[in-house]
């Protein structure tokens, strides 16, 4: 039976019977892809916990926070099925019960680039509540998806920089049968967006196999998959080639291993997604 835990003080109480943990962060609304990261979580062989937080430090104010779906027992039937140990389901005031928190604040050249770039402050909410989130959980590892790849790079970066000792384990992208990535804002789309919505992974895919097979005219391929995008009716805000590693600006010479991120609204819902490069030149 998957236990399901509002208070700190519980939670650590479970926890202490439990031994080393891995742990899920969520927002809830669970799809496949989050089932994807529970099911690599049991691999370890190790009590599984999952937390539900809709997290309101990440969200700017004209943002969604107030309309994120929230499906609490959906969801928690779901973590059942998975025989997850503890479902972590907090309120805002368990989470910052005082009216003004310190922050982490990742480094600008992380935090404040394409997603940080696009939405000030995100990756500051990101990185408290995960922080926040680690210290009540105390995990041995914690798993986050490579569809929200510059999340991960900003929760390494704060276990490296910080001395957290905790694994950060990153799970493949889940996708749809027509290769759009899984998300809990796919159902603000209507059925003529959902229809529309794969093209932003296959414009992503192809400029992945274009630079895979050597092509480095970078800033072309950009614009033109921006156009493609604009033409269908998306308002992009960004499609970047990226070094892997540390989500900085490719240089000519060295064979970096890339990424290709992007971002882009169709109607009211901006969804992200990225592909790795598979280079063959
Ligand atoms: N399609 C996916 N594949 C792999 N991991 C995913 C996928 N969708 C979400 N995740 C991961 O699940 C974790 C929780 O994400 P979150 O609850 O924000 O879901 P989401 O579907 O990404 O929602 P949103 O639409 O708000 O971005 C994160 O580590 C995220 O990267
Ligand atoms: C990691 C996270 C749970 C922090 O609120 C959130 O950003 C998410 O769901 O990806
Ligand atoms: N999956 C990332 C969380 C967010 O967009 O707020």
């Amino acid at each position: 039976m998957v236990k399901v835990v509002h208070q700190l003080r519980e939670l650590r109480q479970l926890l202490g019977a439990l031994g080393p943990t891995s742990f899920v962060p969520t927002m809830g609304n669970l799809h496949e892809g989050h089932l994807d990261l529970v099911e690599r979580a049991a691999t370890f062989s190790q009590p599984t916990v999952v937390s539900i937080f809709v997290n309101p430090l990440q969200f700017a104010p004209h943002e969604d926070f107030n309309a994120y779906p929230r499906t609490r027992d959906a969801d928690l039937a779901k973590l059942e099925a998975k025989n997850v140990d503890i479902a972590f389901v907090p309120l805002v005031s368990e989470i910052y019960p005082e009216a003004q928190s310190c922050f982490i604040q990742p480094a600008d050249s992380l935090g404040s680039i394409l997603e940080g770039a696009a939405r000030p402050g995100f990756f500051t909410g990101v990185a408290t509540v995960v922080l926040k989130l680690f210290n009540m959980v105390r995990p041995a590892r914690a798993i986050f998806g490579a569809k929200d790849l510059q999340q991960v790079r900003v929760v390494e970066a704060m276990c490296r920089q910080l001395a957290l000792d905790i694994e950060i384990v990153v799970n493949p992208t889940s996708r749809a049968a027509d290769g759009l990535a899984l998300s809990s804002r796919n159902g603000y789309l209507n059925p003529a967006e959902r229809a529309e919505a794969p093209r932003l992974f296959r414009v992503l895919r192809e400029m992945a196999r274009a630079v895979g097979e050597g092509d480095t005219r970078f800033l072309q391929l950009e614009h033109r998959a921006s156009a493609e995008l604009i033409k269908h009716g998306w308002a992009v805000d960004y499609i970047s080639v990226r070094r892997l590693i540390d989500l900085e600006p490719p240089s000519l010479i060295d064979r970096e291993s890339l990424a290709i991120l992007g971002a882009a609204k169709l109607g009211n819902t901006r969804l992200i997604d990225n592909v790795e490069v598979d280079r063959r030149r």
